[in-house]
């Protein structure tokens, strides 16, 4: 199995070339994979696919998503969490996935959309560089709460897609202890939750730390920053937010109409996996 290795501000992918569909991708051989002392170790993995190969009717897209509309663009990203399980959008996966495909030659940089699980993302790209991507209209979905160590977060319900809860704190992020899962309520979160804890350091500027849904806490998360940068603004309407995460920095546009998440994407690796390994 051929593989490539990435990071969007150190939300770390293995990139997995299957242009033709041909790859039986278990839940269990994407744990082994992003496994970081058995495996290569990654947050999750990308399956780089033609939309042709899917089969967006039978499910392929996934049964968290719709497919409809995707065969309007050439790549799908098949999206999954460390643990295996397939989550229907990430936002720094998409901006990685849009730098493998110029970089391999599969697509020439420029603006066009990308397949996922939560509809046609546009992309914005040079031959090196930020990769942009157009994230699409969050929606916020009123109060929520999370618990860490019996400490009750109160936060914001937003859907980048995906499912967030966007908590503000007051105290710096680094002191959190986010080695283990927060508490949620099921019946509020039944596809479980991406928990964001942000802090307000200047205006339209936030530091952000992530409990992501499938993969724990990771260095940085596209949808979680926009989801962060929505509850921040509440009534305050458009504008640009600057994002710091312990793996750099993000920018996010909200316009009113869509969001725009900017930052670097980068390839580190590339390789082979052993013969009867995964
Ligand atoms: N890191 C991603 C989000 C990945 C999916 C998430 N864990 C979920 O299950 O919803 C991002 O950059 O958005």
């Amino acid at each position: 199995m051929r593989f490539v290795k990435g990071h969007g501000t150190e939300n770390d992918f293995v990139i997995l070339p299957d242009p033709d569909g041909a790859l039986d991708l278990t839940p269990e051989a994407v744990a082994r994979l992003c496994d970081r002392r058995a495996g290569i170790g990654a947050d999750g993995v990308l399956r780089v696919v033609r939309t042709k190969a899917m089969d967006l009717d039978a499910g392929d897209a996934g049964d968290v998503g719709g497919a409809q509309g995707l065969d309007g663009a050439e790549w799908f990203m098949d999206y999954r969490n460390a643990d295996g399980s397939v989550a229907e959008m990430c936002g720094n996966g998409t901006r990685v996935f849009a730098r493998y495909l110029v970089d391999a030659g599969l697509a020439a940089p420029g603006e066009w959309d990308i397949a996922t699980r939560a509809g046609l993302k546009r992309v914005t790209l040079g031959a090196s560089g930020d990769v942009s991507v157009d994230m699409g209209a969050p929606v916020a979905l009123g109060p929520g709460e999370a618990s860490l160590a019996g400490a009750v977060f109160r936060g914001e319900r937003v859907s980048m897609g995906n499912p967030h809860l966007a908590c503000r704190i007051d105290r710096p992020v680094a002191a959190l202890d986010l080695t283990r899962a927060p508490d949620f309520d099921p019946a509020v979160f039944p596809e479980g939750v991406n928990v964001e804890f942000y802090r307000l350091l200047a205006d339209r500027h936030l530091e952000m730390r992530v409990f992501e849904r499938g993969s724990g806490e990771t260095r940085s998360c596209g949808t979680g920053t926009v989801a962060a940068a929505v509850a921040a603004a509440g009534a305050a309407g458009p504008g640009e937010w600057t994002v710091d995460v312990p793996g750099g920095r993000l920018t996010v546009v909200l316009d009113g109409r869509t969001s725009h998440l900017r930052g670097p994407a980068v390839l580190v690796a590339e390789g082979e996996t052993r013969p009867g390994w995964i």
